[in-house]
């Protein structure tokens, strides 16, 4: 095993690069941490950072045979989710946040956030993480460097981003960087015992758009902590889309080859916990038909000099919500947790040293709960957080597609928008032209998931599934939308280029409260219809809200379900979608004159194709 680097002064840094040099410095005087150790990504150091956190309580490996090179972690109770009611976009100008995000001047919350960093390390290691958004090999790399004094953050990291020395190197002296800097806010004095997960009740998770800044304090949960993901990939991410002419999304990517063999390639915007993992790795239920992962959460999409838009995904892992993944649900997630390499989150531990959760077929008799205490299938509470979280790296999917690594990405025909109503939302609706679509991303409504904190159930609207990644005027991003289906080719023909964009709902309830649809590898058969409406073959009923399928046309071969619920689950009731026009109109009126005015025009053709006046 190699020894870390710790360095006292800066001088056996492995870099010259002067920025990156003179930051950590900068945040070292700062934080007071006892020593410094640059992360190289190693084998090595995985393994000397996980024996040092079984060490000190924060992680219990897992059965080597069930579960190799994984581990267990339980949060504090009071750390387990995204905070967004703590999440800033610190914009020179408070318009620039828009009525979406919290704001504060970058100047006071840099005074304030300067305080609580003051000696937040003192008794900690600080770590310095480079790391690189999608392939090293990309005409401009993507790079970031974190510092944390996290250690849990730092081989989370090495799962869920390209991480170490080879980043480094390829840096060099005056590559541009993200620097990200990340405290859990809870400083040891000389002698003091840690705990097995440390954070503050204080927190912040702040950007600082112009600078292309991440600061965050207090907590230690993934998307509040893994500062390669939300943060920069789509809160400053978006930012960068907007002033550079490109998308950065929450958006699984897939690749969908037909019986006949034709490739089409698929991107779909569901809000946390709405299911884009799962669509992501879908099993087919439907003959011939194949799908391949591309990415499960975060796609950045440009303009290809074909004129097509092309999607990446910046992450290396996945970081799944456990709950409700199974052999049946989620085969491919099974397989790739299999292979081990894995870290668990606020799941349950069964006795003889594996993960369960709930969903995860017949509890077993005993348990260890997220909270550390003894389980049965006769207690009251869950024995996993709703929102307890597995992280593996990507490329042990089984179904990874071979493209994963191109840094030009793939070309995409379909845009999905989706979101989790148990009403009013067909199971599938294809948008007129790209406008429409935009619409349909703008007004997207969700009910609310324990991947935030607050409370779940409550429909809000979650424009293009982004409403706590937007990372400025949320009215100035959907200009950006409507732009960027100006921007395909040259400018001839270029409709025909851009992604179609269909809208659906794997949600919908009967009136018993059960899903309507079966869901999962099921909605291979809507994959189906979509790839068919693309060529032109799938018959669909013109509704006031878009193109739904007529019963016939969705392929329900060998599926159990009677007429009726296909009728329910593909209802366009009118009543209902007018008792939605006063929800999207206070939404719009939010954005002022940011609002697009073709934004008003859609809703203005909705409402008169709805009679409402
Ligand atoms: N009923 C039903 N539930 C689903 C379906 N797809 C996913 N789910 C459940 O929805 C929850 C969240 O699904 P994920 O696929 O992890 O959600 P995600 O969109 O990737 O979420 P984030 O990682 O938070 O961005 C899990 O409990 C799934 O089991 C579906 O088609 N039908
Ligand atoms: O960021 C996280 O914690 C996980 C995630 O994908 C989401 O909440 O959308
Ligand atoms: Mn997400």
């Amino acid at each position: 095993m190699t020894a870390p680097t710790v360095i006292m002064g800066l001088e056996q840094a492995p870099t010259t690069h002067p920025k990156l040099l003179a930051w950590v410095r900068e945040v070292a005087e700062l934080t007071t941490p006892d020593s410094i150790v640059w992360c190289d990504g190693s084998e090595a150091e995985w393994t000397r950072l996980t024996s040092e956190l079984v060490a000190g309580g924060s992680l219990v490996p897992l059965d080597a045979e069930k579960r190799p090179n994984s581990f267990w972690a339980r949060t504090d109770p009071s750390d387990v989710a995204r905070v967004e009611e703590r999440t800033y976009i610190c914009s020179v100008d408070e318009d620039d946040a828009g009525p979406t995000n919290n704001w504060m001047a970058p100047a006071e919350m840099k005074r304030l956030m300067t305080e609580l960093y003051r000696g937040s390390m003192a008794g900690r290691t600080l770590y310095v993480v480079p790391f690189c958004m999608g392939p090293i090999e990309a005409e401009n790399p993507m790079f970031g460097v974190e510092i944390t004094d996290s250690a849990y953050v730092v081989i989370s990291m090495r799962i869920m981003t390209r991480m170490g020395s080879h980043v480094l190197e390829a840096m060099g002296d005056d590559a541009d960087f993200v620097p990200a800097l990340h405290s859990v806010g809870a400083p040891l004095r000389a002698g003091e015992a840690d705990v097995a997960w440390p954070c503050s009740p204080t927190k912040y998770i702040s950007h600082f758009p112009e600078e292309r800044l991440i600061w965050s304090f207090g907590s230690g949960y993934g998307g509040n902590s893994l500062l390669g993901k939300k943060c920069y990939s789509l809160r400053i991410g978006s930012v960068m889309g907007r002033d550079e002419g490109w998308l950065a999304e929450h958006m699984l990517i897939l690749r969908l080859t037909s019986p006949q063999g034709r490739v089409y390639h698929v991107t779909g915007a569901f809000p946390s916990a709405c299911g884009k993992t799962n669509l992501a790795m879908l099993e087919p239920t439907i003959p011939g038909w194949k799908v391949e992962t591309l990415g499960d959460d975060i796609a950045w999409m440009r303009f290809g000099s074909d004129g097509r838009l092309y999607a990446v995904n910046p992450e290396f892992g996945l970081f799944g919500v456990a709950p409700g993944t199974d052999w049946r649900t989620n085969p491919n997630a099974m397989r790739t947790l299999a292979k081990g390499n894995s870290l668990f989150t606020n799941v349950a531990r069964t006795d003889d040293g594996d993960v369960w959760w709930e969903g995860m077929g017949e509890p077993p008799a005993h348990l260890t709960d997220w909270k550390g205490n003894d389980w049965t299938p006769d207690s009251d509470e869950l024995s996993s957080h709703a929102n307890s979280r597995f992280c593996t790296p990507i490329k042990q999917c089984p179904i990874l597609s071979d493209a994963y690594d191109d840094p030009r990405g793939v070309p995409i025909d379909a845009i999905l928008f989706g979101g989790r109503r148990k009403t009013t939302i067909p199971l599938v609706t294809e948008a007129r032209d790209w406008v429409h679509g935009v619409y349909m991303g703008a007004t997207l409504s969700s009910e609310t998931t324990a991947a935030a904190v607050g409370q779940v159930g409550v429909v809000r609207r979650d424009p293009m599934a982004m409403l706590p990644f937007i990372g400025y005027n949320a009215g100035d991003y959907f200009r950006h939308w409507i732009e960027m289906g100006k921007g395909a080719g040259d400018g001839a023909g270029q409709s025909a280029l851009l992604p179609k964009i269909f809208y659906v709902n794997w949600f919908r309830r009967d009136a018993d409260g059960g899903f309507l649809w079966p869901g999962y590898g099921e909605n291979s058969r809507v994959l189906k219809w979509v790839i068919e409406r693309l060529e032109g073959t799938a018959a669909a009923v013109d509704t006031p809200i878009g193109y739904v399928p007529t019963p016939e046309s969705l392929d329900l071969d060998g599926l159990e379900i009677t007429p009726e619920q296909v009728r329910a689950v593909l209802a366009v009731d009118n009543d209902e979608w007018r008792a939605e026009i006063p929800q999207v109109t206070e939404w719009f009126e939010k954005f002022g004159d940011k609002l697009p005015g073709v934004l008003w025009a859609e809703l203005d053709a909705l409402k008169a194709r709805l009679g409402v006046e």
